[in-house]
């Protein structure tokens, strides 16, 4: 038995939910560019968890759903304004209060298909409630109710500050949770099949992949991204920064990835975003400094932009907090979660791989008074 470090190249299952083909990226057979450039991210959520496109009803009724289900209990509200939250990560926070929303759904155990489909809808319409109650609890302010007539994306964005945001901001927020919905077999989705090929409930397999999304080098980096960029400060600095860090050996935030090895194909609809946006807020610094960089380390390193990257300067230009980046992921990529896991209780098989053993040979127990 021969390990494969980070299984890199080991195709650990089969799904139909996305695909990553020559570095092309579909979601049920879609490319993700027209999604990106036509879709809503609810008819994508639908189209990951049915394998189809929704109609005009179809889609109406899924909205509904969505609307009616993500309003939080009043209860776990009060219980989060108790909790040390100023001095807490947000996704340390997302990680415990997905688990305690369990504890208020009377449905949490049920495994019937009808009852993991009500938990899915819960949880993608309340994720996104609770990480606006949640930035707005710490800032001492109450957590706005949800618009049931406003989309997902707009919702978002009005939960957390309050005003119904501008068409553009609205569309690119939209853009970017389509761009992050699902992306075939990343460690956070392998988690949450894992996690729930032992038969546990879908609040623990999202749970569990909202931890391992938390690190810099899965969902982690776009915040990682946004320090980087304030540290460097200036387009002037870019050159000296990665220089310093290439000698340093550091790993740049936002660059680099396991399966594409031409570049990001989201990347591209990110940067378009970033330049707009940019512009618009009138600090294209952020923009033209993340091109230098991304110039550079492709000149200098053959390394180039992931998902992370110009996703920092979209949501940064948007007025969202930074260490709210990573949480935001987490409301786009928790559809693609539960299709994953949708998919893996279908047809399912215990995931139980080997571990090749370096450890000593065979030891002769010795007795303690005798070490
Ligand atoms: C949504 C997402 O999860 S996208 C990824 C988000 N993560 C990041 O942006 C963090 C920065 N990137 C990385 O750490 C890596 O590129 C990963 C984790 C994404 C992929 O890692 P792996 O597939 O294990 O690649 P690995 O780390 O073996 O890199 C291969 C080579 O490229 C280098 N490299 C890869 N990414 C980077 C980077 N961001 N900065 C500097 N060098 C890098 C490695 O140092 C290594 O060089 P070497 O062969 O000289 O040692
Ligand atoms: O697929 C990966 O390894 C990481 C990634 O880009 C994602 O999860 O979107």
């Amino acid at each position: 038995m021969t390990a494969t470090r980070g299984l890199e190249g080991i195709v650990a299952t089969t799904s139909s939910v996305s695909s990553i083909i020559d570095d092309v990226l579909t979601y049920r057979g879609y490319s993700i560019d027209d999604l990106a450039e036509h879709a809503t991210f609810e008819e994508v959520v639908y189209l990951l968890w049915n394998g189809k496109l929704p109609s005009q009803s179809e889609l109406d009724s899924f909205k509904s759903e969505l609307a009616e289900a993500s309003e939080l209990p009043a209860e776990l509200l009060e219980q989060m304004k108790s909790l040390p939250l100023k001095n807490t990560h947000p996704m340390t926070v997302l990680r415990t209060i997905v688990s305690t929303l369990a504890m208020y759904d009377s449905e949490a155990e049920d495994m019937s298909t009808d009852g993991n489909y009500k938990k899915a809808i819960r949880l993608q319409a309340q994720m996104s409630s609770l990480v606006t109650a949640f930035a707005r609890i710490r800032e001492g302010k109450d957590p706005i109710a949800p618009k049931k007539e406003l989309s997902y994306a707009a919702n978002f964005l009005y939960m957390l500050t309050g005003k119904e945001p501008d068409e553009i901001s609205e569309t690119a927020f939209n853009k970017a949770l389509v761009l992050h919905a699902d992306h075939e077999l990343n460690a956070s989705t392998f988690t949450a099949r894992v996690c729930v090929a032992t038969l546990s409930d879908i609040y623990s397999g999202i749970t569990a992949a909202i931890g391992a999304l938390k690190g810099p080098l899965h969902g982690g980096a776009n915040e990682q991204v946004m320090k980087m960029l304030s540290e460097i400060g200036e387009e002037a600095n870019v050159e000296s920064y990665l220089d310093n860090a290439i000698e340093n050996k550091q790993k740049i935030m936002g660059f680099g990835h396991r399966v594409y090895k031409n570049g990001d194909p989201r990347a591209k609809h990110l940067r378009e975003m970033s330049k707009q946006l940019t512009s618009i807020t009138g600090e294209e610094k952020w923009y033209t400094m993340s091109v230098k960089i991304d110039e550079t380390l492709k000149q200098k390193k053959g390394l180039l932009p992931n998902v992370d990257f110009y996703s920092a300067s979209v949501y940064h230009s948007l007025g969202i907090d930074h260490d709210l980046f990573t949480p935001i992921f987490a409301i786009s990529r928790v559809s693609g979660w539960i299709a994953h896991i949708l998919e893996q209780y279908e047809n399912n098989r215990l995931i139980r791989p080997r571990a090749e053993y370096i450890g000593p040979d065979m030891q002769q127990y010795v007795a303690l008074e005798q070490r």
